[in-house]
């Protein structure tokens, strides 16, 4: 059960009011009856994710410095046909032939078997929380399946294996439990259709003709991987390197669900990492290795059916071998770093490993970094070996080479076996099976090679096997060692990729920082660092008096001018009201322009979280704001500095 920093069980029905009553996010096209799986982000909203995209990208492409590219959404068929996303990018969809409902197949497992198992706590009378999921509520007042029925313990043992497990069955796979575990319609209780794959793409062509059939991207991966050769001689020709790009994808979801989690359309932040794949070490790798923990779930863990975290430094799982290589092991430490500079809860986060069949077509391996909500846990990013999988399709499709060129200093020396077979007597020989004589001597292996010149040597026919013409005899042939040297190695780089949904992130923290006061539940807090809050500052006058009305703007205009942004709010609510208002808000800074503030100048600064207050002038209050920003202060210290200002009745 999901519960906030106070021990609360955290309602998710009251976030879910705050946050469209200070609009947060609204559903888009509402007055239209709405669409599922389509948000709009309102002015708070707005800037969490702008001051969510700002760390990322000074976190990532700043940090490590990256090179960003902005590609486009729209993407003509040809390259999503070839990079397997036109015939795989798919999820399982199952259909009530009755009425017509659509579900997907994994989630309509997974919902029915979690009910069962809350029916059988509720049989043997154990307390079930149920979490508030207006699309499951909605099903639920006709829900057939769900009854409070005790379920045999070996039922219970397979069930939870499934749901354990539920990423990584197949279409065929997931059939078989609906029909072995009797999985009906949930709406109507009748019998579901056999999963079919549903491709995730949105389909358009492109220009008014339909001569360019294209598809709204489903990651900003491939433009990346296009536009590798240009990046590459950006990068002077150096590597490893990094690509990074921040843009909206589009997957026509089979169910949209769990309010920003599950949706249509969302922006993604995503870093292609372009590494030799011979040399998957990271310069940077020490920074982080013993000084890193991460919680993982590895996936012989989740084979067995457990969900047990193993906790160890990121080092240690690189060296065991847990963790494949250390660019990998670096960039799941960047993640958990970043996940923490933007206050998500450190006990929440865990790294989960990829099952084989949940792995994506391109990945050899694959760990999510997943955040636990009032939903469950969830996949917020994704890190993924893609291989050289991307590079070498779009490669083979357009005769271009992706390849890097590193010049070998000192060059590569060894020795090979040659067979020269004499073209003048292969060609009238052979005729038109001349061509398939050549390519079976050069299949001949090192190893064969070596005893065909041991044979000739001592005075043996030669023969090779070719196809359609049996043993053939090498009558004119030179086998030989020569000595070889290679000065220049050429090689398709792997590709690890850090993959973030924003939304996901974007909801997830602000589940972690929600709670209300003790004794006033309805009173919601967001306790968003300041960094990442939307707005930083409030600014109350405490009358309405009209000598306020310039001190406060001149106050709002020299913040602004600080690179702090700040509201006023000048309405007649009391100022406790103001305040509650803007915990709501997350604004972790509360500034007063009082009666006092006439006659001396000063300004009081109240903390949203603890409440407490100093005073000091204009400058010495931007500047202890501007330091806790910059991280070079906090304000416990200012507290200790200034002293805490108790002067004003706060109605609180
Ligand atoms: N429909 C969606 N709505 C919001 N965010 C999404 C959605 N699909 C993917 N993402 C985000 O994009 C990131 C990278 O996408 P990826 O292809 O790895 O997701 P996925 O494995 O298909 O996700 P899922 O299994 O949950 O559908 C995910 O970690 C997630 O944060």
């Amino acid at each position: 059960m999901a519960t906030t920093k106070t021990g609360a069980p955290l309602d998710r029905g009251t976030l879910d009011t705050l946050l469209r009553r200070r609009l947060f996010y609204t559903p888009s096209f509402e007055l239209y009856g709405g669409v599922s799986g389509l948000y709009d982000y309102g002015p708070p909203g707005c800037s969490l994710q702008a001051n969510i995209v700002d760390a990322w990208r000074k976190h990532f492409v700043l940090e490590e410095d990256m090179l960003e590219v902005d590609c486009t959404m729209l993407t003509p068929h040809e390259v999503l046909k070839t990079s397997g996303h036109a015939d795989k990018f798919a999820d399982w969809m199952c259909k009530d032939p009755k009425s017509g409902e659509i579900f997907r197949a994994d989630h309509i497992v997974e919902e029915i078997l979690e009910a069962r198992l809350k029916g059988d706590k509720e049989a043997r009378g154990e307390k079930v929380v149920e979490e508030e999921d207006a699309d499951k509520k909605k099903r639920k007042k006709k829900v057939k399946d769900i009854k409070a029925v005790k379920l045999d313990d070996k039922v219970i043992q397979e069930y939870e294996e499934i749901l354990a497990k539920i990423d990584n069955y197949n279409g065929e796979e997931l059939g078989k439990l609906i029909v072995d575990h009797k999985i009906t319609s949930p709406t109507t209780g009748n019998p579901l259709g056999p999963p079919v794959s549903f491709n995730l793409m949105f389909q358009t062509s492109i220009g008014p003709s339909a001569n360019l059939p294209g598809y709204l991207r489903p990651e900003t991966a491939q433009g990346q991987f296009l536009t590798f050769n240009k990046l590459y001689e950006f990068n002077n020709l150096r590597m490893p390197f990094a690509s990074a790009s921040i843009g909206k994808s589009f997957r026509n979801e089979i169910s949209p669900r769990s309010g920003l989690l599950r949706v249509r359309e969302f922006l993604m932040a995503e870093i292609e990492h372009f590494v030799d794949p011979l040399d998957k070490k990271h310069a940077r790798f020490s920074e982080v290795a013993d000084k890193v923990s991460l919680k993982f779930l590895p996936r012989v863990v989740q084979e067995s059916g457990k969900t047990t975290l193993i906790e160890k430094t990121i080092g240690e799982a690189v060296r065991e071998g847990m963790v494949d290589n250390e660019t990998l092991g670096y960039f799941l430490a960047r993640i958990h770093l970043f996940l923490k500079e933007l206050g998500v809860d450190q006990e929440k986060v865990r790294f989960r490993q990829h099952m084989p069949n949940e792995m994506a077509h391109y990945a050899t391996d694959c760990w999510d970094a997943e955040l636990f909500t009032s939903y469950g846990w969830i996949e917020c990013v994704g890190c993924a070996d893609r291989s050289a999988y991307d590079l070498t399709v779009h490669s083979n499709k357009t005769g271009e080479q992706l390849v890097v060129r590193e010049t070998l200093e000192p060059p590569r020396v060894w020795e090979e076996w040659d067979v020269d077979v004499d073209k003048k007597w292969l060609g009238p020989k052979f005729r038109k099976d001349a061509k398939k004589v050549e390519e079976a001597i050069a299949r001949i292996s090192q190893e064969g090679r070596e005893k065909l010149a041991a044979v000739q040597k001592a005075g043996g026919k030669v023969f090779v096997e070719v196809e359609g013409l049996g043993s053939v005899e090498l009558e004119k042939v030179t086998i030989a060692k020569n000595k070889k040297s290679q000065n220049v190695r050429e090689f398709t780089p792997n590709v690890i990729e850090p993959s973030f949904g924003i939304g996901r992130v974007f909801y997830s923290l602000i589940e972690h920082i929600y709670w209300s006061r003790p004794g006033d539940e309805a009173r919601g807090v967001l306790s968003f660092p300041p960094k990442i809050a939307p707005t930083k500052i409030l600014i109350v006058p405490l009358s309405s008096h009209t000598d306020f009305a310039p001190i406060v703007a001149a106050l709002s205009a020299k913040i602004r001018r600080a690179g702090i942004s700040n509201r006023v709010d000048n309405s007649s609510a009391t100022i406790g009201k103001r305040y509650a208002r803007n915990d709501e808000l997350g604004t972790p800074f509360g500034v007063t322009v009082d009666f006092q503030s006439l006659k001396d100048g000063t300004i009081t600064l109240r903390e949203r979280d603890g409440m407490k207050q100093i005073r000091g002038t204009e400058d010495e209050v931007v500047e202890v704001v501007r330091g806790i920003l910059d991280g070079d202060t906090t304000f416990d210290q200012a507290l200790a500095k200034f002293g805490e200002f108790q002067g004003q009745e706060l109605d609180e």
